[in-house]
């Protein structure tokens, strides 16, 4: 989420536990073995203390330990072994992105959990049940009003979605932790929820659909990345960010059923090429990034200007 805040780590591993204590330990667990691994293999310090080299490590391994059976002593050693390969895809998607002076997010941790989605049933140990994982798409049916319990639950599920939680209490739970770390995190993740139940409900998503908030955390996600992450936060950066928010949600469904043979789960692809999309163009938009475009039209770099943090 964006956060180097111990205390928001603390605590959202707190609203995993409280849905079951096993997402919790898979979680922390995933991000304890990312950061080792990458001691271990000497990254600068400041990378892993920053908790940049933990969050694609916890996400996969609470991936393998929801679709997986957490309990499964098979689960525990893919996910060790998935921590320890992201690692390695992190510093090579970090490498490369840094040519375009563009942050990694979460693509190392997508690029893991669709390879192994797509490849489970070709491994009985990994997939024991048998049988396809096809979830193909079907047109929209159901109702699409929603009703105020559920308008409120959704808002929550936008954010417990993004650890694949459904417990609308859990994202109420994070949206404490936000609120420990950035009063303007908080704000804007608000947002960026709202501003995905809107999106899909404009555009004739099923009400359970919205509710499940399997359609708003990718909107979550980008609306904290294009306002107060990677561009400062203003008032003309908070509407770019919900301009993106609406985008990653329109775009969850076209990745979603893409990815159909292999159970439709978008992750958060949505999320990272919503947020790499608008970031670069955000150089052409000197209203966004205050910085006078160059002759092609493109924000100059200042000298010497850092690579983004993530
Ligand atoms: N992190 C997710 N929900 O892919």
């Amino acid at each position: 989420m964006f956060l180097a805040d111990a205390r928001a780590g603390a605590a959202f591993c707190l609203a995993l536990g409280a849905a079951d204590w096993r997402y919790g330990a898979y979680a922390l667990g995933g991000a304890v073995l990312g950061s080792s691994t990458a001691r271990l293999l000497h990254v600068a310090r400041a990378r892993v203390e920053t908790g940049l080299e933990g969050f694609n490590s916890c996400l996969l391994a609470l991936c393998f330990a929801v679709f997986l059976d957490a309990g499964r002593p098979s689960t525990v050693l893919l996910a060790t072994a998935g921590c320890a390969v992201v690692t390695v895809v992190t510093a090579a998607v970090v490498r490369l992105l840094r040519v375009w002076n563009l942050p990694s997010l979460t693509l190392p941790y997508c690029l893991l959990a669709s390879a192994v989605t797509i490849a489970a049933p070709a491994f009985g140990r990994i997939w024991p049940h048998g049988g396809s994982l096809a979830a193909l798409p079907g047109a929209a049916s159901g109702a699409t009003a929603l009703p105020p319990g559920e308008l409120g639950r959704a808002f929550f599920r936008n954010l417990s979605q993004i650890f694949f939680l459904d417990e609308w209490y859990v994202g109420l739970l994070l949206l404490a932790g936000l609120l420990l770390a950035s009063r303007t995190a908080a704000l804007v993740a608000c947002a960026g929820s709202a501003t995905g139940i809107l999106t899909a409900w404009a555009l004739g998503a099923p009400a359970a659909r919205i509710a499940d908030g399997t359609l708003g955390y990718n909107a979550v996600l980008v609306a904290l990345a294009l306002c107060g992450v990677f561009l400062t936060a203003a008032p003309a950066t908070l509407l770019y960010a919900l301009l993106g928010a609406a985008t990653a949600t329109a775009v969850t469904p076209a990745v979603a059923h893409l990815l159909a043979p292999s159970g439709g789960h978008a992750f958060t692809w949505p999320f990272v090429l919503t947020t790499l999309a608008f970031l670069t163009a955000a150089r052409s938009f000197p209203r966004l990034t205050g910085r006078a475009p160059g002759a092609d039209g493109t924000s100059r770099q200042p000298a010497g200007a850092p690579a983004p943090a993530a």
